[in-house]
C-alpha cells in the first residue's frame, strides 16, 4: 500500500508541503496545485477592531488518483471541510487561488459540479420512505428520463448489493419518532443517493462521524469499493481507527 503524506496546510506562516514517498502521476486523476483560500477576519487588537486577512488554506498541492481513496485528515478547525469544498467547487472562485485539474485538464466550477457528487454530513432523507423507495426516488431524479423504470430498478438493486443494504431494502429510513435503519445503514443510503448515477468523482464530508467503530469501518469499506470501480474519492475523516486507516490509499494532513 502506498501511504502518501500529501501536504500540510499552515494557516498564517509560509506553506509547508511535506511529501513523503509521494507518488505523483502527472496528468492523472484530480491534481490540485498551490490552493490557497483566505477570508477577511475582524479581530480586536489593543482595543481597536481591525480587519485582517486570514488563510484557511495555504498553498496545498497534491493528487487524488482514480481507483483510490484520498483521506483529508487533521484536527478540528484545520480546514478539512473548507478544503473539500474548495476542490468540489463549492466556495466562491474569487477568493480561491491555485489550480485544479482532472486528467490534466483545468476544470471550471460548473464542470466539477457536473462530474462529481458531494455527500454531506447532514443528510436530508425522507423518514417515511423505505431504503428501496429512497433509491428509486433518487433514480428518477438523477438518471436520464431515457432510462426505463426496469433499468432504474436494476440499478437500485445493484446499489443495494454494493452498499450491503439488501437486508434493509424495505426498512423505513425513520427518525426520532419512528425507528428505522441504523446509523451506519443511513449513512450508506446517503452515499447511495449520490452515486446512483456513477459519478467519476466523489466527495464525502465526514462520512463516519457519529458512528460506532464497526459501522464506521463498514461505511469506509463500501467507499473503498466505490473507488475500486474507477472513481476518484476524497473524504474528510476525523481520527480514523487503525483498521480504517488501512483502507485509505492516500492521506493529506492539514495542520491548524
Ligand atoms: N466563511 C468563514 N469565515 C470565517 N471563518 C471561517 C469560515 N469558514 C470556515 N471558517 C473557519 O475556518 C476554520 C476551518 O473550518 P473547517 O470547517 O474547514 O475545519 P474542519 O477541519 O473541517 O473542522 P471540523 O473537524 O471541526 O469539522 C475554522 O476555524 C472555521 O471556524
Amino acid at each position: 500500500m502506498d501511504k502518501s503524506l500529501a501536504a500540510k496546510n499552515n494557516n498564517n506562516k509560509d506553506a509547508v508541503v511535506a511529501a513523503a514517498g509521494l507518488k505523483m502521476i502527472p496528468g492523472h486523476g484530480l491534481e490540485f496545485k498551490n490552493l490557497s483560500y483566505s477570508i477577511m477576519k475582524k479581530q480586536k487588537k489593543d482595543g481597536v477592531w481591525i480587519t485582517k486577512e486570514a488563510y484557511l488554506l495555504h498553498d496545498i498541492s497534491g493528487q487524488a488518483i482514480r481507483g483510490e481513496i484520498m483521506a483529508i485528515m487533521g484536527p478540528s478547525g484545520a480546514g478539512k471541510s473548507t478544503f473539500l469544498d474548495a476542490l468540489a467547487g463549492r466556495i466562491a472562485q474569487g477568493s480561491l487561488e491555485g489550480s485544479v485539474r482532472i486528467d490534466g485538464k483545468p476544470v471550471t466550477t460548473s464542470y466539477m459540479k457536473m462530474v462529481s457528487s458531494y455527500v454531506m454530513q447532514d443528510d436530508q432523507l425522507f423518514p417515511m420512505l423505505t431504503v428501496f423507495e429512497t433509491f428509486m426516488f433518487a433514480a428518477e431524479v438523477r438518471l436520464p428520463p431515457s432510462i426505463s423504470r426496469d433499468e432504474k430498478k436494476k440499478r437500485v438493486y445493484e446499489l443495494l448489493d454494493q452498499l450491503g443494504l439488501r437486508s434493509a431494502t424495505h426498512t423505513y429510513i425513520g427518525n426520532e419518532g419512528r425507528r428505522g435503519v441504523s446509523g451506519g445503514e443511513r449513512r450508506r443510503v446517503s452515499i447511495g443517493i449520490d452515486i446512483i448515477h456513477k459519478p467519476s468523482l466523489l466527495f464525502l464530508d465526514e462520512p463516519t462521524s457519529g458512528l460506532d467503530s464497526t459501522s464506521a469501518y463498514s461505511v469506509v469499506e463500501k467507499v473503498k469499493d466505490i473507488a475500486r470501480t474507477g472513481s476518484i474519492v476524497l473524504m474528510t475523516i476525523h481520527q480514523p481507527s487503525y483498521r480504517i486507516q488501512m483502507l485509505l490509499d492516500r492521506i493529506i494532513v492539514l495542520a491548524r
